[in-house]
């Protein structure tokens, strides 16, 4: 499984670039994560990619039912996801939404950072989750 995680905002903090890098490795066991900064996004959406927006008003999932997700995805023979975060008015197979409330753009990148690398603990049945 490839997942970019597409962001229209620039990040400027540490802590985030360092917990990116930090997710990215300890998901270099399960799967390629790639995270690009793009003013433009659907240039950056591939067409077999299943996309996933990250929005306030979208549905809310469990840590095991994203992991479901996950799984399905790779099933139904979509090995491509791409994770958008931004305003832009993209077309999304999925809408995700992470709380009602606003979440500042820096907190939102990590917490999908490492709901994804808790979905693959799960898928995993390995013991970070518990
Ligand atoms: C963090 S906002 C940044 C917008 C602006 N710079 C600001 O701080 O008001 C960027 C994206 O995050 C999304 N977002 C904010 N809170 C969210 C939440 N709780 N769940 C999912 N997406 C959220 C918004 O829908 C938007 O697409």
């Amino acid at each position: 499984m490839k997942i970019r995680i597409i962001n229209t905002e620039k990040i400027k903090e540490k802590y985030v670039k360092d917990a990116i890098q930090e997710y990215t490795k300890r998901l270099s066991a399960y799967c390629k994560v790639e995270y690009v900064e793009a003013k433009n996004p659907s240039k950056e959406i591939t067409d077999k990619s299943y996309v996933i927006k990250i929005d306030k008003h979208g549905e809310q999932l469990s840590s095991e039912q994203l992991a479901e997700k996950v799984v399905e995805i790779g099933v139904s023979g979509n090995s491509h996801i791409t994770i958008f975060l931004g305003e832009d008015d993209i077309e999304a197979d999925y809408v995700l939404s992470i709380s009602q409330m606003d979440i500042d753009i820096n907190i939102l990148l990590i917490i999908i950072y490492e709901q994804i690398y808790r979905a693959y603990r799960i898928i995993n049945n390995a013991p970070y989750h518990k």
